[in-house]
């Protein structure tokens, strides 16, 4: 059933504290925010018009793409993207301030990608405890808050400690240094956000699918149709079109506005090519 519009409403993955909430109430404030468990009913609160934004994440910088966000707007929704939002991420092994001082841990809780993102570290000092996943991390720093009779960790960011009232542990147990996560702002409206502190470059996400005759040189195709317009590609990923082995759908993001002359000749002659192609639109950048 459809819900009715709560207007400038913005959905996040949540709940309160998660990754997905810093990045939303750095963009929109924290106002008119609205946290759901999982991924596909964000991005569906928005295609119903339940909300009128949805934040979610997309890609990490460790871990590749958030194939859930990237297979839900390619099989799923007619969506855009209004605007990209990068951040950095720092993952801390969180506690009960009871547990503090436990020698070890029965199971250590979070989402899987702050997991794998930590991995080296969870595999050199928490080797033989159980790793089990949750919605989000701050789902995970909420539950173990709410259980400090079991000697439990979570694995989440700095505000969600402050959130649930949790000890920080170890902290920035990422493997890399370089751990960053963009999200999109997601709208029924091919629209761009426009807000004062945008990075001012454009860029614009297709999802290609090649010609059904399977010939050969396609994927060469399609990119010679960006590469001699000097169409900057900034990401270029296969994920299965479900429909059998060997069948694959492309994401290219394009450094350059959907309107623009060039994007408009690369379109038809993507076309012509028997390519399908899906726009998630244009949009700006946002760092924080
Ligand atoms: O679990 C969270 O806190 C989220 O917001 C999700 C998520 C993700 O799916 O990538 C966001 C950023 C980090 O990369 C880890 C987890």
């Amino acid at each position: 059933m459809m819900e009715h519009s709560t207007r400038g409403a913005i959905s996040y993955l949540g709940p309160k504290a998660s990754f997905t909430h810093l990045a939303a109430a750095r963009l929109f404030g924290d106002d008119n925010l609205k946290p759901y468990t999982t991924i596909p009913e964000c991005i569906e609160a928005v295609a119903e018009g339940a909300v009128d934004y949805a934040v979610v994440p997309v890609e990490n910088a460790l871990e590749g793409s958030v194939s859930l966000t990237v297979d839900y707007l390619f099989h799923d929704v007619e969506l855009y993207v209004a605007a990209e939002i990068t951040s950095p991420i720092e993952q801390h092994l969180l506690v009960h301030p009871d547990n503090r001082d436990a020698d070890a841990f029965e199971a250590i809780y979070s989402h899987p990608q702050a997991l794998a993102q930590s991995h080296k570290f969870l595999y050199y000092t928490y080797r033989s405890t159980p790793l089990e996943q949750m919605t989000s991390t701050a789902a995970a720093a909420k539950m173990v808050s709410e259980l400090p009779e079991r000697a439990i960790a979570a694995i989440g960011n700095e505000f969600s400690a402050k959130t649930y009232g949790l000890t920080i542990l170890e902290r920035n147990i990422h493997d890399f240094h370089f751990n960053h996560t963009r999200f999109f702002v997601l709208s029924r409206d091919n629209q761009k956000l426009g807000l004062p502190n945008h990075k001012g470059d454009v860029k614009t996400t297709l999802m290609i699918s090649l010609p059904a005759d399977d010939r050969s040189g396609a994927l060469h195709q399609v990119l010679s149709v960006f590469a001699w317009r000097q169409l900057n590609l900034t990401k270029i990923e296969s994920r299965p079109l479900k429909t059998g082995l060997g069948d694959y759908f492309f994401i290219v993001d394009v450094t350059e506005d959907a309107a623009a002359r060039m994007m408009q000749g690369a379109f038809e002659e993507l076309e012509a090519l028997g390519c399908d192609v899906k726009s998630l639109g244009s949009y700006y950048r946002y760092e924080g």
